[in-house]
């Protein structure tokens, strides 16, 4: 004997229910089969609702049976030839007339007791299967219909019956004693008690009738037909790359109903566990789908973790106090006074100061809780020994679930690891000592997250999602785009990266699609995309609050710089080449990396200094590794090697500098690079890389431009250059006359650093410096005579587009 049960998508319409027939016809090949089935998909809640109107004496509950008991109709018109058509539809309007008889008198009385609304809701799967049924024998199958109702016995506690177990054996075998057809048709969920009055088994509570009757048939195996293709190892609707579990014991099955994996009604694995029944999750539209096969021992698997779960819809329940404190009794009291309400513990936690006790339960049972447990503990709360209830709401359960997590250390470590670096808070834990369920409480708003980030570290070890939102795509900014389009799916292949650009701004407009944005579109869509601030940007990403954000700033702005704590603080890793906040107050610059501890998220800035060159990260590695640096020499500025390389009198100076610019090699405005301020800035951060905790005060800044060339904006600075064209002649001229060359200089030695101009001989270290390129020098203890030289192109959009790529990817990684 075989059971197979199909849910409401499967019986939803005549095509679907042919579908159903097929699958049966198949089994029942093999030997006998039982058929239970769900009402047709939306039909419980349809009576329900009508119930509820009539209750409120609200008349549309007539138009709502008249909806349900056409589709029923249409459903047997579509379903049947002419000559069973006729006696099914009459059969289905002599059900909707008492249905509409029941609602009338619901509608007298002003009252829906839970006994009539059990009569009510048994409509439902009373109407379906009796169609099928009929379909069935239409399809030529032997078949017969079972009222369930005689089957299954249970208590009279309406809404939510208990079965009697010993008499639904003795009613089925009486049943199956009588019996010679080959398929059963019976409905699912419904059931009646000693009097005969209809009792349901809960909403899913079809699942349960079918594997109540597999365990009383003995059955060689239960099959649940659903619409998707077994038990996922995380709700597919919240994790794209969930997929289906192909073998799981009926513990973690459990495990995993229990925790919002609604593919099963979670009682309906106890029966059949207790008699060894195998217990199959198939999908009625893919039926050449494996599924996921329920048994006692499915094989070993190198997976610790079989699926991650979440029940939302929480509120913890804190019960504290010292008056707690090693008075036997109180979690009896606390447990007692929630049963009495009939309230549902989900997770329970204690510390072991037994200072404090917490329960999670559903939310709509919190105020009725809360009332309950001030009452039992009126006369602590009154003496101060214990606090009234304190409800925390907004709240959900994410659980881990595998029996082989037993014994395997380093599960519970990766998974608060993996919560942490996302921002995710866990508020309670819980862990029984069988080891096979990790639940933690988080907020709701996380949930998302939480599960993304976990399915990704315990099941898609090979591939890491990672969020960007780019602020700034100017000069720097558009190459990194260009880079990060032709590089994606080498990351992804190579690394196992999938980098999605969920956001680009600039100060004008937002351009946002969280599934990723088309990188080689984005120019125009930008223009054409809403105005943002960046206040606005802010909210975005800490509002959609996606696993592995990085924030990167390819802008000049300081009011960029100023969003970074915010973000850390929601532990979204920043990227900039922007230096304004690494240059800014010493207490600002170490609250951010102190921040970026804390929170578990990067704050990199390798490009700061030397575009893509490693200077930072040369400097780190000394300083990590106990060296310690005492001096450092270096030109830093990519325009100012650039500018002096190439002006030689025969062009004006102002020209090179615009050329310059052109190439990309300038700040957005050029002035900070002329004015040595540039330089300045990053000799400072290298400073404080190196342990120092300098200001920019401290910094002594020797600039060559004449003042005037400072005063008004960017078009008189190019006109002030113009007119002070002898002046930069003359320091040319006096470098050649000795055979050497300018270069503006960093200097940094004993807590101490400067920045100038100088002229530098042949032979010297900074002398033969082409182009646009930087050189840095590192005198530490370790290389005293010799310096540790970093040496190559230090600006340019193409290199630091590719320093800040880096930096994005070392983020990505952590
Ligand atoms: N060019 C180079 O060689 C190097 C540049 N950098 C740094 O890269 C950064 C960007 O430089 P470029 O790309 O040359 O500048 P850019 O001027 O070409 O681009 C800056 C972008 O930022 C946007 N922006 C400015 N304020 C904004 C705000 N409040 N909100 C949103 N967007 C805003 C602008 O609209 C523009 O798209 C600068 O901080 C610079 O110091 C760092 C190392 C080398
Ligand atoms: N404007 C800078 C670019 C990088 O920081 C420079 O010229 O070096």
């Amino acid at each position: 004997m075989q059971v197979l049960k199909f849910g409401g998508t499967s019986v939803a319409s005549a095509e679907n229910i042919r579908k159903s027939l097929a699958i049966v016809a198949k089994a029942a090949e093999q030997g006998p089969v039982v058929m239970v089935v769900s009402a047709l998909g939306g039909t419980t809640d349809g009576v329900i609702g009508a119930g509820r109107a009539a209750e409120q004496a609200n008349e549309d509950f007539r138009e709502a049976l008249q909806q349900l008991e056409e589709r029923h109709v249409t459903a047997a018109h579509d379903l049947l030839g002419a000559d069973a058509q006729h006696s099914a539809i009459a059969h289905v309007q002599a059900q909707f007339d008492e249905l509409k008889q029941l609602c009338d008198g619901i509608f007298a009385l002003g009252e829906l007791s839970n006994r009539t609304l059990d009569r009510l809701m048994s409509y439902g799967e009373l109407l379906s299967s009796q169609l099928i049924a009929t379909a069935a024998q239409a399809y030529g199958l032997d078949a017969v219909w079972a009222d369930a109702r005689q089957l299954i016995r249970t208590n009279s506690r309406f809404g939510m019956a208990e079965v009697d177990m010993g008499t639904t054996e003795k009613q089925v075998a009486e049943f199956r004693g009588n019996q010679s057809a080959n398929v059963w048709v019976v409905p699912g969920f419904i059931a009646a008690d000693a009097h005969g009055a209809a009792t349901t088994l809960g909403r899913g509570g079809s699942d349960y009738t079918a594997a109540l009757l597999a365990a009383a048939l003995g059955a060689e195996k239960l099959e649940i037909w659903t619409d998707v293709s077994g038990m996922m190892t995380a709700d597919p609707r919240l994790v794209r790359g969930a997929r289906p579990i192909a073998r799981i014991s009926y513990q973690e099955a459990m495990e995993l109903s229990h925790f919002g994996a609604k593919v099963l009604y979670p009682p309906t694995i106890q029966p059949v566990m207790r008699r060894g029944i195998p217990l199959w999750i198939k999908n009625t539209f893919a039926p050449d789908d494996y599924g996921t096969l329920v048994e006692v021992a499915p094989p070993r698997t190198p997976a610790v973790v079989q699926g991650i779960s979440s029940i939302g819809n929480l509120t913890l329940l804190n019960l504290e106090g010292s008056g707690m404190v090693g008075i036997p009794g109180f979690s009896k009291r606390l447990f007692e006074a929630l049963a009495r309400e009939r309230i549902n513990v989900i997770l329970i936690t204690q510390s072991s100061s037994e200072h404090s006790i917490c329960v999670g339960v559903n939310a709509q049972d919190a105020g009725l809780a809360k009332i309950a447990v001030d009452e039992e503990f009126a006369v602590e709360i009154a003496a101060g020994r214990i606090e009234p209830l304190r409800p925390e709401a907004d709240l959900a359960i994410v659980a881990l679930v595998g029996e082989n997590m037993k014994d395997h250390p380093g599960i519970s470590g990766k998974l608060f690891g993996a919560l942490g670096q996302n921002g995710v808070n866990i508020r309670a834990i819980a862990q029984g000592a069988s080891e096979k369920n990790i639940s933690t409480v988080i907020r709701a708003a996380d949930v998302r997250k939480a599960i993304n980030v976990l399915h990704e570290a315990f099941f898609e070890a090979t591939k890491k999602q990672v969020n960007l939102f780019i602020l700034g795509p100017g000069n720097v900014g558009s190459k990194l785009l260009e880079q990060l389009a032709r590089q994606q799916p080498h990351l992804l292949e190579k690394m196992g990266l999938q980098v999605r650009v969920v956001a680009i701004a600039n100060s004008r407009h937002c351009l946002v699609d969280e599934n990723g944005l088309d990188l080689t579109a984005w120019p125009d869509e930008l223009a054409a995309a809403p105005a943002q601030s960046l206040d606005d940007f802010t909210q975005l990403i800490i509002g959609r609050n996606l696993r592995n954000s990085i924030f990167v700033d390819v802008t000049a702005n300081p009011a960029a710089a100023g969003i970074y704590a915010a973000l850390l603080e929601k532990s979204v890793a920043i990227v900039a080449c922007n230096k304004v906040a690494a240059s800014s107050e010493y207490a600002h610059y170490a609250r951010l990396k102190s921040l970026s501890k804390e929170f578990n998220a990067s704050y990199l800035f390798e490009t700061n200094v030397g575009a893509a060159l490693p200077v930072i990260g040369t400097l780190n590695d000394l300083t990590r590794s106990g060296d310690v640096v005492r001096r450092m020499e270096a030109v830093l500025s990519g325009t100012l090697n650039f500018v002096f390389n190439h002006y030689d009198g025969t062009r004006p100076f102002a020209e090179v500098v615009r050329q310059a610019q052109a190439e990309g090699y300038t700040e957005p405005d050029p002035r900070l690079d002329l004015s040595g301020t540039d330089v300045a800035r990053k000799i400072l951060i290298l400073a404080r890389e190196a342990g120092q905790a300098m200001e920019m005060s401290d910094i002594e800044i020797n600039g060559f431009l004449p003042p005037a060339c400072l005063e008004g904006d960017v078009e008189a600075f190019y006109a002030q250059m113009a007119a002070h064209e002898a002046h930069f002649r003359a320091l040319y001229d006096e470098a050649a006359a000795g055979g050497k060359r300018l270069k503006f200089v960093a200097r940094y030695a004993d807590g101490r650093a400067s920045v100038g101009l100088q002229t530098v001989a042949p032979g010297h270290d900074l002398y033969d410096l082409r182009g646009k390129d930087n050189v840095v020098l590192f005198y530490t203890d370790r290389y005293v005579d010799q310096p540790l030289v970093v040496k190559g192109a230090g600006a340019g959009a193409e290199v630091t587009a590719s320093g800040v790529f880096a930096d994005i990817i070392r983020a990505a990684r952590l």
